[in-house]
């Protein structure tokens, strides 16, 4: 889109092109960093028999922490690129950036496992007790 203020972007808005270029983070992410994709390879299977087994809200909840912790790793690989790119030799400033945005990602990731965990245990009680 657009900057009218930088003069700077493409005229008009491309919903399409914008949703390519999601897609290609989201891809490359979840490639090149295998902590994002055994999180996401956990969390599939758990959502789809939350789905099925328990109470929508629950599933929800899965849901709702799952693309939380993607988001938090999302940002945490962006911000660590970005440090990289500007200063690749040890820095104060970067150490403090990169602490900050990785105490984000594994608060998320806190809340993430401890919703799965007790998911989890719902689901073996469920399937115990049938
Ligand atoms: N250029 C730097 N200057 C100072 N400290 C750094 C620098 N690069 C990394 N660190 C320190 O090392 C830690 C790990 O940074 P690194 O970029 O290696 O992340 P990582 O271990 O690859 O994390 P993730 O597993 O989330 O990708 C940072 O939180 C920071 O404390």
């Amino acid at each position: 889109m657009r900057k009218r203020f930088l003069d700077s972007g493409q005229p008009g808005w491309q919903p399409l092109a914008k949703f390519r270029v999601a897609l290609r983070g989201l891809s490359g992410a979840a490639v090149s960093d295998f902590s994002v994709l055994y999180k996401l390879l956990i969390s599939l299977p758990i959502i789809l028999l939350s789905l099925v087994y328990h109470p929508w809200l629950d599933s929800l909840l899965v849901i709702l922490v799952t693309v939380v912790m993607l988001i938090a790793e999302l940002l945490n690989t962006a911000i660590e690129a970005l440090c990289d790119l500007v200063e690749s030799r040890y820095d104060r400033q970067v150490r403090h950036i990169k602490d900050v945005a990785a105490a984000a990602a594994w608060i998320a990731i806190l809340v993430w496992v401890i919703v799965l965990v007790v998911a989890g245990k719902n689901l073996v009680h469920h399937f115990m007790a049938s």
